[in-house]
């Protein structure tokens, strides 16, 4: 299993170029699955959440190519997929590909509206709560389908159609969000979906579905509507910046101190963590490539932080934070409020000497002149890129185990830190 090394105390300087988001590019492969057309994806991260989202729409029949860089290609740019579910052969997801990740569930919304029927396993993903799916299928019946879950199946049928219908989701839900939208595209009639995600990737998924000739307006505000249509054609879209790896690596430089050019990112993504970071001493200027993130001198100030949906300070950042006031001028509270189990990196940021305590569903971080390198095990894809923060700042050596978390969402990490000056490696095997 592969693992990185990392020797602390270097200052980040240089420019990190930030990839395609995952949490749009996996919803908008998925939404492949609703037109017999070939749907184009520009700027596609290569993860392995991405590789194994390939082998599920592989398993459904879809042909995938992929294509390398074109000449005049930003170096930032990421592969582009050309997706095509002219026939889809089988609709059944199996337990052995969906269990490794929560997102590829999803596929029920557009193979229940096209195919009419769906089997998909219940899914897996990040261990950071209990993560149940019951506002999905609540979504997919108020639209029509009928439901049962048989031997850790989900088993979706709807025989007539998908009906458009009022779906309000008693709490703010992305995954449900993307599903009813998705579904919603080739229903009979008007969806409306109230108390919807206002999340940049639902938005960004809305955009692509528009492309292919359906009728989404009001995504990013709490109330969408869908009108819709009998069939979807083939698009081509360029997947948004990647705003959680944005805020990572802005996290890093505060931590760090440096100067570091984000090129690429887009400041309106992630505005409520770009806030916390200038309160806690980092100057953040938004230009015409990025945001240049720079610390020099000045500490870390320690800060009051809540998680919320957007636009709230993301829990995709919420680990990444609790290690830069690690090491803050004070004590720092952080309350998470959408996973009720996302502290795990809690116990691993203390082997670094981190004083962290736990109270309820806040964590009391009383920061810490220096922190001491350690070996640390990743235990889910943000915590483990807190303890990469952690270990660029550590006096000493750190090696992470379990990177394989990691490589879920982060794309070149050692390399786009190792080109700013940190002293990092992977060690393979
Ligand atoms: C692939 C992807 O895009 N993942 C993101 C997505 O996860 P995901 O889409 O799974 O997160 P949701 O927004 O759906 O979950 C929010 C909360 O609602 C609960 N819930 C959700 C569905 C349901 O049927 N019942 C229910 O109770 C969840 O347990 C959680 O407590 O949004 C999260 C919140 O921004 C991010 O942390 C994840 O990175
Ligand atoms: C929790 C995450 O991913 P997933 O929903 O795929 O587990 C994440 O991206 O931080």
């Amino acid at each position: 299993m592969d693992r990185i090394r990392i020797v602390g105390g270097n200052k980040l300087n240089g420019t990190i170029p930030i990839s395609g988001a995952k949490n749009a590019a996996l919803p908008l492969m998925i939404a492949s699955l609703l037109t017999d057309e070939t749907l184009i994806l520009d700027n596609v991260p290569r993860l392995a959440d991405v590789a194994q989202l390939q082998r599920i729409l592989g398993n459904h029949g879809l042909d995938i190519m992929a294509a390398g860089k074109r000449p005049g290609d930003h170096e930032y740019q990421g592969q582009t997929l050309h997706i095509s579910a002219a026939n889809i052969i089988d609709t059944t997801a199996p337990y052995e590909l969906v269990s490794k990740m929560r997102a590829s569930f999803w596929v029920i919304a557009p193979l229940l509206a096209r195919m009419k029927e769906a089997k998909v396993s219940l899914p897996g993903g990040c261990a950071i709560g209990t993560r149940p799916v019951d506002l999905l299928i609540m979504a997919l019946e108020k639209l029509g389908a009928e439901l049962q879950i048989d031997g850790g199946y989900v088993i979706a049928k709807a025989p007539g159609g998908l009906v458009g219908a009022e779906i309000d989701f008693p709490k703010v839900t992305v995954s449900g969000t993307h599903v009813a939208l998705m579904a919603a595209t080739l229903a009979k009639g008007t969806t409306v979906i109230t108390n919807a995600a206002c999340e940049p990737e639902i938005v960004d998924v809305a955009d692509c579905l528009n492309k292919m000739g359906a009728k989404v307006s009001g995504a990013g505000t709490t109330r969408i509507v869908i009108e819709g249509v009998k069939k979807l054609h083939g698009a081509r879209h360029t997947v948004l910046p990647d705003r959680i790896e944005t805020g990572t690596y802005a996290m890093a430089v505060a931590m760090t101190g440096g100067d570091v050019q984000l090129a690429g990112a887009r400041p309106e993504l992630l505005q409520s963590a770009l806030d916390v970071l200038t309160e806690a001493g980092a100057t953040i200027t938004p230009n015409n490539e990025g945001i240049r993130v720079a610390r020099n001198g000045a500490g870390i100030s320690p800060v009051k932080v809540t998680t919320a949906p957007f636009p709230g300070f993301p829990t995709d950042l919420q680990a990444q934070l609790m290690a830069l006031m690690a090491c803050a001028k004070g004590s720092s509270h952080i309350t998470e409020t959408i996973f009720e189990n996302r502290f795990m990196h809690v116990q691993e940021l203390a082997r670094f000497g981190a004083r962290i305590s736990l109270d309820g569903e806040t964590a009391i971080i009383d920061g810490i002149a220096k922190l001491k390198g350690a070996p640390v095990m990743a235990t889910d894809l943000r915590a483990s890129v807190s303890l990469v923060i952690a270990a660029l700042a550590a006096e000493g050596e750190t090696t992470v185990n379990r990177v394989y978390h990691l490589d879920r969402g982060f794309e070149r990490l050692e390399e786009k830190l190792s080109a700013c000056g940190a002293t990092i490696e992977r060690i393979s095997g």
